[in-house]
Parts: C-alpha cells; structure tokens; sequence
C-alpha cells in the first residue's frame, strides 16, 4: 500500500472533538500534526496517544531558541515517538545542527526533522516588514540551503516552490506544504497556496491540510476526495 501523502492538521480546542475526528481515520489514509494550540493544551500524552492508535505524528512545535535548549526539545520530542519534528531554520545552522544532534541522541534517531523556511500566510509584503529586499521565493532557497547544509531531511515551504527546490537542493529532501486549498476553498490566513493535485505534480513530499477536511461537514468525504485527486 502507498504511504498516504496527506498529513492532517489537528488544530482542535477540544479533545473529544479531535479524538472523535481521529477514530474516523486510519492511519493508512493520513499522517496527522499536533501544532502548538492541541499540544499546549493537552500536551506530551495526547501525543502518545496517537502514537499509540498508529498514527505517524508529526510534532509541530517549531523550535526556535539557542542551540542547547533546541537540542534538547528535539531529543524530548523524539522520545514520545513522533515520526517527524521541526525547527525555524531562520535559527540558524548551529541551532539546526544541534536539534539533529539531540534526535541522534535519542532512543528515536530515525525520528525526521525538517525546518520551516517561510510559513505559508507570508507573501511579499509581509516578509517586506521583516526582511528587505528579497522575495519568499530567495528567502525560502537561502534558508532551505542552509537546512540541507545542516544535514536535516527536509523544509517546511509553500507548494509554490517546489520546483524551484527540487532544481536546486535535489529529489532526496522532504519538501511538506501546509497552504494546501482544495478548488475553490476558503484561503483563511495562508497567503502562498496550491491545490492539492498542483502540489504533488510539483514535487511535494507530503501535504499538511488542516481546516478544508477539519471543518468540513463530512472531514472524511474531504479526506477521500483529496486522496483520490492525487493517487
Ligand atoms: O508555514 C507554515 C507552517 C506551518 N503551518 C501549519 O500548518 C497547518 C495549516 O492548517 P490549515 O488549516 O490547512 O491552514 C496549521 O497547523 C499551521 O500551524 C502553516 O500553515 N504554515
């Protein structure tokens, strides 16, 4: 069987809501993420938990802190079991090189760990009130640069460069795209978006999507229909 491509966002404010929402899935369909809101709130256990159902998790916390307390956040992250951790690259090498060194010195150094270039509700003008002149597209190869350099597996970007990241960095790089839309759905605050048959023909490695399945009417129906358009 393939291994699903879609990675759910879980970014409920109840439990029972999202635990509901998971005994629905298998973990053949979907990979699914904890974010900081579900992880904040119902921390390290409801992680486990999923772990335990079979899910693959990725633990989307986005580390960003000096490389000692990175490094040791990635180790603790690793140890619950998730499948993939990340960090900001925007935190540099020596902070990227010590998350990878903490996963490696886990019990879990198979543990994946990617690094967030630009976050997808940036476009132009947005990244123009933290950084001058240079478009999400340059600051997403110089940061993804600098993460293959730190020996990590892959980037957190927009689908929109994609293209241009395969070109440059290669076919061995996990590229995961949150910003995923399905036709016609609402874009909420992401800024930098694709359907989904548009990202994988791009080259993506795997889809994050979170509120077109989680606050659709029928999140499996949406969950199906995605996975359809991209078999
Ligand atoms: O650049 C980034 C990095 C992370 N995210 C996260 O992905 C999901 C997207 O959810 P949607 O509801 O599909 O917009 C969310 O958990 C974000 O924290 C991102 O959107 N962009």
């Amino acid at each position: 069987m393939q291994e699903p491509r879609v990675i759910v966002a879980l970014d409920y404010d109840n439990q029972e809501q999202a635990l509901s929402f998971v005994d629905q899935l298998d973990p053949s369909l979907c990979k699914v993420k904890v974010g900081k809101e579900m992880f904040t709130l119902f921390g390290p256990e409801f992680v486990k938990s999923l772990v335990a159902k079979g899910f693959d998790v990725f633990l989307d916390l986005k580390f960003h802190d000096i490389p000692n307390t990175v490094g040791k956040a990635c180790k603790a992250a690793a140890e619950l079991g998730v499948w993939m951790v990340n960090v900001h690259a925007s935190g540099g090498l020596p902070m990227m090189q010590a998350a990878k060194e903490g996963i490696a010195q886990s019990s879990r150094p198979e543990t994946k760990l990617i690094a967030v270039t630009v976050l997808t509700s940036m476009d132009q003008s947005q990244l123009s009130g933290v950084i001058d002149n240079v478009t999400p597209e340059q600051q997403v190869l110089r940061l993804a640069s600098l993460t293959a350099q730190a020996g990590l597996d892959g980037v957190v970007c927009s689908a929109k460069e994609a293209v241009m990241l395969r070109n440059e960095i290669g076919e061995d790089f996990l590229l995961v795209t949150p910003g995923i839309r399905p036709k016609g759905s609402d874009a909420g605050d992401q800024k930098r978006v694709m359907t989904p048959p548009e990202a994988i023909d791009s080259g993506v490695s795997y889809l994050v999507m979170g509120r077109p399945i989680t606050q659709a009417s029928d999140p499996m129906d949406v969950l199906k229909q995605v996975n359809a358009s991209i078999s």
